[in-house]
């Protein structure tokens, strides 16, 4: 049994920074290498979870049951994972993909609205399937509220609760105290999922290994949304190199990142102004492209954008807010001239 289970999120928060473009070639050629190289869960779905292929969030190039049903195919020794974000999947959704095989379901709700995930987690523990309360943007929420939070999930039935730094926006100290309090006050399971928007994802990762996370999100290649997550074969690598055991294999993961998910990257991940400007404001990483899109659309500053995205405390499920923000900046700027 590892020390530590990583939950591949490549071919699902990566979903984002390839605006939604996977094909069904591709999620093969990757499920299958990272079933190789014994990543225990691999997620498959829309970067905002199932159903999320709209106008709003971003329509897929290839129906997610499609990308799932691809990686189900290929992986005998990963379990495929399934993101679910009530009210944008349903439970008909989620009865879909646990019926083509999907064997995980992660259940995001923003970070105080748990009490949304109840009829979700208790459909999923019913259909049997490993469930985790992914508690989204957790920088907004103070200790005590996330603990709440948290529980609620727990009393749901969740497997396992993740603290997610949506944002990228947590510090150290702060990812710390989290995780401590969750690990005490919990029964299952505690993870983390980063952003690496601070250049903190890794470090942010290790802090919630020593206060007790035993559930650990990584992107290949750093293939995530805003500046990716934390990098998953660097992580084995630090992990391996601390004596911590994830059961994947180094080597196989390096040349996944080398030679399949390096070759399909829009552009190299790195840390760029705008995905700074995320995790200095606080704004959910997926908000990236749209406010890029709309930065140039309007002819603002994309950082202003996200500032004041941040300032308004806006949150998913309300992208239509990023035109708005968008265009009254152009008003303004217009009205100065
Ligand atoms: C829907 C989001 O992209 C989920 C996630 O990965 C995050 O909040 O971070
Ligand atoms: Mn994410």
């Amino acid at each position: 049994m590892p020390d530590i289970k990583i939950t591949e999120v490549a071919l699902r928060d990566g979903s984002h920074a390839i605006n939604h473009q996977y094909t069904v070639e591709q999620v093969t050629q990757i499920a299958r290498a990272l079933n190789e190289a014994r990543v225990p869960y691999i997620e498959v779905t829309h970067g905002d979870g199932l159903g999320g292929s709209t106008l709003q969030y971003g329509l897929s190039k290839t129906d997610e049951l499609k990308l799932i049903e691809a990686a189900v195919n290929v992986a005998d020794f990963s379990k495929i994972s399934v993101l679910l974000l009530p009210g944008i999947g349903t439970i008909k959704d989620l009865k879909e993909a646990h019926k083509i095989g999907a064997k995980m379901v992660r259940i995001a709700t923003h970070v105080t609205e748990a009490d949304v995930s109840k009829q979700h987690i208790v459909t999923a523990k019913e259909l049997g399937m490993e469930t985790v309360g992914f508690l989204m943007m957790s920088h907004m929420a103070p200790v005590e509220k996330l603990v709440e939070q948290a529980k609620l999930m727990e009393s749901y039935g969740a497997d396992s609760v993740y603290v997610v730094d949506s944002a990228g926006a947590l510090l150290p100290n702060q990812v710390s105290e989290r995780i401590k309090a969750l690990c005490s006050e919990l029964n299952g399971n505690v993870g983390f999922h980063a952003h690496n928007n601070l250049s903190l994802a890794m470090g942010n990762t290790l802090a919630a290994i020593e206060q007790g996370a035993t559930r650990i999100d990584g992107s290949i290649r750093c293939l995530g949304a805003g500046a990716g997550n934390t990098q998953t074969e660097v992580l084995v690598a630090v992990l391996e190199k601390m004596g911590i055991d994830t059961g994947i294999d180094l080597y196989k993961m390096m040349d996944i990142a080398e030679y399949i998910v390096a070759p399909i990257l829009p552009k190299p991940q790195e840390i760029t102004k705008d995905g700074l400007t995320l995790g200095y404001a606080g704004v959910y990483s997926s908000f990236l492209l749209h406010a890029e899109r709309a930065a140039k659309r309007f002819n603002v500053d994309s950082r202003d954008i996200l500032i004041e995205l941040g300032k308004r405390e806006i949150v998913g499920g309300q992208e239509d807010m990023i035109i708005d923000v968008a265009a009254e900046m152009a008003k303004k700027n217009k009205a100065v001239v």
